[in-house]
């Protein structure tokens, strides 16, 4: 399975085509929608998230609410795009309003796309690169990973995340499966103690006045994903590699980890790998290293953590250089969030679905849903009394 997502943060709409899904999968737009308004949400966003209101079209590949076998393509429309018909218009720059010509981007923001991606693609309005680099995108994303997880809860398979930290305000608790299940989303900032979620929106809020911005952890949890996914012969067949690509390429996501992940440089080894039992099937007493051993599913919860940076755009700009004249001065301010972690959480949680659907769909046959079911199950046995 594969997939491409086209579309300008300001441009009349997002496009996804999904390549190699199985067919008879029920797949509504309601379902993936869901998803995506999950994904709006979170305390920190800039005024946009209240302009649209992100809602999936099917356009291809599923005929009276189950897919073809065919590709899929799904959009997004942006409902932002009506305020911006003359700078993202097709019209030729010669015809361009003055006015709109003014709107050029020439102080590139430190920490965006702006200034390599002007210089890369021979750009002078630095708008050319922020509409395609904007975190826009990720809702395209995140409609790939509705559409994975739908596949995997076919299997059983269940994917969710939560924040662990936002500036530094840390949720430390060790929490239940089923706490976190029903907690994550509880709150706007997705962390499960009520008591923390407050001080972190006061810190995200004392950001704000500070014309600053903050980051964030966030982890993802795999339940019951079969053991043996993923292969320990070749780099890129391995699985915690193909979930750290697939995470670090999300916009401002500078760090992923697995289990008790960086803790571990500090840890004996005799805490960090996880014994072997048998009761009816392999188990695990702990799950230190996340559910992945040589690259490969090991049958116990795959975590994932992953560290989002700060967003780049500041209220109080940093210093920058003016492209036409490479005098110093303060970066551009486009509108812009001032945390996104919580957001991003929901994204993390889809690029991993991705990826999990993935390799599920390498591993067994499926060219239909009925035939992928009966493998995964036929896996399922086999690995039990192996
Ligand atoms: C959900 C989400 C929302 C974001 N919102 C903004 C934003 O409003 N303003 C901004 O400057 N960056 C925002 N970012 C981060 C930038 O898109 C990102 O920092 C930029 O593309 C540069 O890429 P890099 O940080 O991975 O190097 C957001 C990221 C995510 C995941
Ligand atoms: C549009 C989204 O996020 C955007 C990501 C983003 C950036 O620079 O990454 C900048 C902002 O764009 P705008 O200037 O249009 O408000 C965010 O709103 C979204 O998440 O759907």
């Amino acid at each position: 399975m594969r997939f491409l997502t086209a579309g300008e943060s300001h441009g009349p709409q997002l496009t996804v085509i999904i390549e190699g899904l199985p067919a008879g999968l029920y797949l509504t737009a309601e379902a993936i929608t869901k998803e995506l308004f999950k994904r709006q949400g979170g305390y920190g966003r800039g005024r946009r998230m209240q302009i649209e209101k992100d809602t999936v079209e099917i356009m291809s590949g599923v005929r009276h609410g189950y897919t073809l076998g065919s590709p899929v393509t799904l959009i997004v429309r942006n409902d932002d795009h009506k305020h911006w018909l003359n700078i993202m218009g097709t019209a030729p720059i010669e015809q361009s309003a003055k006015e709109d010509m003014k709107r050029v981007i020439t102080k590139p923001r430190p920490g965006h796309a702006d200034l390599v991606g002007g210089m890369k693609y021979n750009h002078r309005d630095l708008r050319n690169v922020l509409e395609r680099s904007s975190a826009r995108e990720t809702a395209a994303r995140v409609a790939v990973g509705a559409v994975c997880k739908i596949l995997l809860d076919q299997l059983d398979i269940e994917i969710f995340s939560r924040v662990k930290s936002i500036g530094g305000i840390k949720d430390n608790g060790v929490y239940s499966v089923e706490t976190i299940r029903e907690k994550n989303d509880a709150n706007d900032v997705r962390v499960i103690d009520d008591t923390i979620a407050q001080q972190i929106r006061d810190s995200i809020d004392a950001a704000k006045k500070a014309g600053d911005s903050i980051g964030g952890e966030v982890e993802v949890t795999v339940l019951n994903a079969p053991a043996g996914l993923g292969s320990y012969v070749h780099y890129d067949r391995k699985l915690d590699g193909r979930i750290a690509q697939s995470v670090v390429s999300i916009n401002a996501f500078k760090g992923v980890s697995f289990g008790e992940g960086f803790k571990m440089a500090d840890m004996p080894g005799s805490a960090v790998q996880d014994p072997i039992a048998y009761d009816e099937g392999y188990i695990r007493l702990s799950n230190h290293l996340g559910g992945l051993e040589g690259g490969m599913t090991n049958g116990m919860p795959i975590v994932v953590n992953a560290v989002m940076k700060p967003i780049p755009t500041l209220y109080k700009p940093l210093q920058s250089v003016d492209i036409e004249t490479k005098e110093s001065y303060q970066a551009s301010i486009e509108r812009s969030d001032n945390c996104a972690v919580p957001a991003a959480s929901i994204v993390c949680e889809h690029a991993v679905a991705f990826e999990l659907a993935r390799v599920v769909l390498e591993e067994f046959q499926s060219n239909y849903m009925e035939q992928l079911i009966e493998q995964v199950k036929a896996h399922r046995d086999r690995v039990r009394h192996y």
